[in-house]
Parts: C-alpha cells; sequence; structure tokens
C-alpha cells in the first residue's frame, strides 16, 4: 500500500522530496528598544510635584526606555520557487520580519536561516541618495555580486525596465518616490537573486510597471529563487504570491495558499462604503426631456 502524502504538498511524494527550503525562520522574535517621554501626570497637583522632583533630578529620570514587541515568536520554512506575501495592518511587524530576515536586524529571540543571498540586503544597503542613479546602478549592482563589466552589460536593461529615462542621470534625492522605488526595484532583480525581498515597491508603479515587474517576479520564481513581497495590496499578493502569511500585532496568524489567506484577512477588513451619490447643485436647471418627434 501507497505511504500516504505528507499534508500541504501538491501532489505527488517526489515533488515534495524537491522542495528545498530557502530561509527557515523558527521563534523568532524581534523587539525594538526606544526611548519614551515621561508618563503624563493625572493632576496639577502632580504635576507641580512630579516638576520639582524633575528639577533636583537634573532630568535623568523622565526619559525612561520602552520596548516595542514588534515581532512575537513567529516560525515558518520557505521554499525555493515559491513567492509569498506579507499581509497584515498597518504596525503589524511584516517590514521587522522582512528586515530580519534580511539580516538588517538581529532578532532578539529565536534563530534564522538562510540559504543564498537575499536582494533587500544587497540594494537598499547600499544606494545612496546624493548619487545619480548612474552611479547607484553601479554600486547597487556590484553590491549584489555583479561585476562592473557585468553592470555595464545590463545597464541599458536596467534603465529601460525603471522607465526612469535621462532621470538617470541627476541624484536619486530628486527623484519621486515611484522613480526610486522602480529603480530599486530594477536594480534588485538585474540579477536573480537567491531571495528576493520586495517591501511595497510595486504598489509606486503604475500598470504597465506593475505587469513588468510581475513579468520579472514570475521569472525569478522559475529561477528557483524564492520572493518576499510585503504589500497593502491584496489584489498584488493575489497576482504575484501562491503563498502568504498574515501578521497581526506582530504574531503570524494565518499562514497558507495566498488566496485564501488574503479572504480571510480581507474578510475581517471593515467593509467599504459605496461614493456617495453626487448631489445636484439646487441653482442647476431641471434637465429638460424634448418632446417626442410626431410620426410624419
Ligand atoms: N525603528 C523602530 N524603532 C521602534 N519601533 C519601531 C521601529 N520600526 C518599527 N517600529 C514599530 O514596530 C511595529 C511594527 O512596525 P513595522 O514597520 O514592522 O510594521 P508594518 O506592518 O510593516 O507597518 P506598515 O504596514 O505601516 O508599513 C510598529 O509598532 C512600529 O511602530
Amino acid at each position: 500500500m501507497a505511504a500516504p502524502e505528507p499534508p500541504g504538498t501538491d501532489s505527488a511524494s517526489a515533488a515534495a522530496s524537491e522542495r528545498r527550503p530557502s530561509v527557515i525562520v523558527s521563534g523568532v522574535d524581534v523587539t525594538y528598544r526606544v526611548q519614551g517621554a515621561k508618563k503624563a501626570v493625572a493632576s496639577v497637583e502632580e504635576d507641580d510635584e512630579s516638576l520639582f522632583r524633575g528639577l533636583f533630578r537634573r532630568g535623568r529620570d523622565l526619559a525612561t526606555m520602552q520596548t516595542v514587541e514588534a515581532v512575537k515568536d513567529v516560525s515558518f520554512v520557505a521554499y525555493h520557487g515559491e513567492s509569498i506575501g506579507i499581509i497584515g495592518r498597518n504596525g503589524s511587524g511584516k517590514s521587522t520580519l522582512l528586515r530580519a530576515i534580511a539580516g538588517l536586524i538581529p532578532p532578539t529571540k529565536g534563530q534564522i536561516w538562510i540559504s543564498g543571498e537575499p536582494s533587500l540586503l544587497g540594494v537598499n544597503a547600499v544606494l545612496m541618495s546624493k548619487l545619480t542613479g548612474e552611479r547607484n546602478i553601479y554600486v547597487g549592482g556590484q553590491a549584489l555580486g555583479l561585476s562592473r563589466a557585468q553592470v555595464r552589460a545590463r545597464f541599458e536593461d536596467i534603465v529601460e525596465f525603471s522607465g526612469i529615462g535621462e532621470a538617470v542621470h541627476r541624484p536619486m534625492q530628486t527623484y519621486s518616490s515611484g522613480q526610486a522605488a522602480r529603480l530599486r526595484f530594477a536594480i534588485s532583480t538585474a540579477a536573480a537573486p537567491d531571495i528576493l525581498m520586495i517591501d511595497e515597491a510595486l504598489a509606486t508603479g503604475d500598470a504597465d510597471f506593475k505587469e513588468r515587474s510581475a513579468a520579472r517576479v514570475a521569472e525569478i520564481r522559475e529561477q528557483a529563487s524564492t520572493v518576499f513581497l510585503v504589500s497593502h495590496s491584496n489584489a498584488t499578493v493575489r497576482d504575484l504570491c501562491n503563498r502568504a502569511l498574515w501578521m497581526e500585532k506582530g504574531v503570524l496568524l494565518a499562514d497558507g495558499p495566498a488566496e485564501e489567506v488574503v479572504a480571510a484577512y480581507e474578510a475581517t477588513l471593515p467593509k467599504k462604503k459605496p461614493p456617495a451619490k453626487p448631489k445636484t447643485p439646487p441653482s442647476a436647471p431641471s434637465p429638460t426631456i424634448p418632446p417626442a418627434p410626431k410620426d410624419a
């Protein structure tokens, strides 16, 4: 009798054995420590008293350390060839999780193993706003492991893909957020990275750019890389991802097929009100209907 297939696999067990992990996140916490303000006082008397105490302490104790638990006990395994959307409300820990996977923030607890080089690290860490787009293409391309000659060979493609045209000769600080995001995306994907991480970059492009970037993400997936995409656009996650992670207050609430997880997330969002009908201005003349022509 054939052994039962493990749950969560596509069909045959042969396919399951081909799944190679690219990222393993195990029990990860990320806690920020921030200097917070003193607590608000309850009454005028207390206020005077605390002011008096504060003067004698020379303000030393007025600032308190606060902690923000941005990611709490998150675990999952990502595989080569997957495109994983990270969804959730503002402040739910999506970008922090991505930055931790990219190695930009150390986890406070738990461990992250990565097979390969994540590209968010390579490009975003090195691009410099004072340098022109052209210089940044070289700096970013080399940070991804390309030689100068390889960057030169791909230069035109990168500029064309980003659609920034002549702006490539201007400093990046003069770019619109959309232009900068498109150039970052074009550089990040110039060398098929082992792990591509996209944080909202696609949200800023126009329809044409979105279509082209979707095609490029698909190409990268085909080369057995892993793509992570943080997005507030549920449509983008549905289009580009086969799997989704739903973060809520730092906790991984759901992990599964993108369509199912996005649908479950959407069900918790407030329903959008239909747009209000425009009011007819009181002075506007009422439409007149011409009399129907009489038959000749
Ligand atoms: N550098 C930081 N220092 C302190 N707290 C931070 C820092 N960065 C993020 N946080 C806090 O950590 C929590 C998670 O933030 P994060 O940016 O990861 O959420 P997000 O889901 O990506 O949000 P958004 O959708 O708004 O971009 C929030 O409470 C945020 O205020």
